[in-house]
């Protein structure tokens, strides 16, 4: 029980640090919550629910992943490297595509409603 709290205090320290050093993870949060707020605000479904949290999952997941990768590039190959380029691109392209996802799933869910209402 001690061992899983202090993996939880380990993976609460990882987001503390993402939060602290990305500037892209703290505009995911803000965006998470916009979309939060609107589901709330839009009644959406609870299948609509569960593909926003499918999506900020994603998205959050792979700002963390690109976060390590990015942290680990930098410490293992502190000077240029073509290679160390293509880790840190490869993993942004990872988090570009899942935002691309998302944005594709807010508009599919959330438009509709919002030409409905105005
Ligand atoms: N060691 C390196 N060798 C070669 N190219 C690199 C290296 N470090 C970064 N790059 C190139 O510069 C780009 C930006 O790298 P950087 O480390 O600034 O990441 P970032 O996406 O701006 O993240 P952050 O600003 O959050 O640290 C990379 O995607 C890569 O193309």
């Amino acid at each position: 029980m001690k061992k899983l709290l202090r993996s939880f205090g380990y993976a609460f320290k990882g987001l503390a640090y993402a939060y602290r050093t990305q500037l892209n993870f703290r505009i995911h949060l803000v965006l998470m919550a916009i979309a939060l707020l609107l589901g709330w605000w839009l009644h959406v479904s609870t299948s609509q629910w569960l593909w926003l949290m499918l999506c900020i999952t994603a998205v959050l997941c792979a700002e963390l992943l690109n976060t390590a990768i990015e942290t680990l590039t930098d410490m293992v190959s502190p000077g240029y490297h073509p290679k160390a380029g293509h880790v840190k691109d490869v993993a942004a392209a990872a988090v570009t595509i899942t935002a691309i996802f998302a944005l594709a799933v807010g508009f599919i869910i959330f438009i509709p409603r919002l030409i409905l209402l105005f």
